[in-house]
């Protein structure tokens, strides 16, 4: 009989963000963009916004790989990194193309510490040097946008209303702006009270999502950077609220919700 260990995987959200999460520690998964993306396929798949294969680390508790709905391997995924803290169940390291994250349970989601933010041109990055805080571009109305990397790369707009901005329409655009060589994840917040703001997030590699882990770092960044907000902010979106701390020289420390919703089995060799 197959050893069906490397066949499971764990089905989980952070505030509706949604993850295809597989333990490959014991037994290697290979993973491809093209088997990524037949997972998250919401039809013909298991469907999600974001795969995560976790593996051996020589350097952490876990290695955590991200694989976004479109197939690409990209290095932060703030939701999945409390969904992961979650399953480890105690203090732990991850280490991610991003850099190393520090998490703690907590009940009903977990507190993560990311790196510390960049905001160089060459950090985001850039396709040209350009003042990051208040970028001399714009998108129909989108303009003055802030760019931050808090290990993925992110835009962020402060708007009068983030519901009335068409996100479908003008977050593609941005995404795939030759301004950001390696695409970018597209913000439009508003302030919804003293250090609370609503946003909403068009995610690189997916589109639309109910929440973005590392959008609601970078948006907070942002504000407390353009004196909009004070730490600790905030953030609600469609799927709920993230609190997050950051002092300018700190890192950055994001608390929120993370939920396991099912168990599942399959042969990963159907998806390619
Ligand atoms: N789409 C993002 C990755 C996932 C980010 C989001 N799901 C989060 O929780 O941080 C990117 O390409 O950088």
């Amino acid at each position: 009989m197959r050893d069906t260990m490397a066949d499971r995987f764990t089905k989980m959200h952070g505030l509706g963000n949604d993850f295809v999460v597989i333990d490959a520690r014991e037994d290697a998964v290979e993973m491809t963009a093209a088997r990524a993306h037949a997972i998250a396929d919401r039809r013909h798949g298991i469907g999600c916004d974001q795969l995560i294969l976790l593996e051996p680390s020589e350097k952490a508790d876990v290695k955590m790989r991200i694989f976004n709905a479109d197939g690409g391997e990209v290095e932060a995924c703030g939701n999945a990194t409390r969904c992961v803290a979650t399953l480890i169940g105690k203090p732990a390291v991850i280490e991610t193309l991003g850099g190393m994250l520090r998490v703690s349970p907590a009940d009903g989601g977990a507190e993560v510490t990311l790196g510390e933010p960049a905001f160089d041109w060459e950090q985001i990055p850039l396709a040209m040097p350009m003042d990051t805080r208040d970028m001399p571009v714009a998108w129909d109305e989108l303009e003055h946008g802030a760019a931050v990397n808090v290990g993925n790369p992110h835009i962020i707009f402060f708007v009068p209303e983030a519901d009335a901005v068409a996100l479908t329409d003008l977050g593609p655009r941005i995404e795939t702006d030759p301004l950001f060589p390696e695409r970018v994840n597209v913000n439009v917040a508003s302030l919804d009270g003293p250090d609370r703001l609503q946003l909403r997030v068009w995610e690189r590699g997916v589109g639309l999502t109910q929440a973005c882990g590392t959008g609601a770092c970078a948006t907070a960044v942002a504000a407390i950077r353009a004196g909009l907000a004070k730490s600790p902010v905030t953030i609600s979106l469609p799927g709920g609220d993230l609190v997050i701390r950051w002092r300018d020289g700190e890192p950055i420390v994001m608390s929120g919700a993370a939920t396991r919703v099912f168990e599942g089995e399959t042969d990963w060799a159907r998806f390619g």
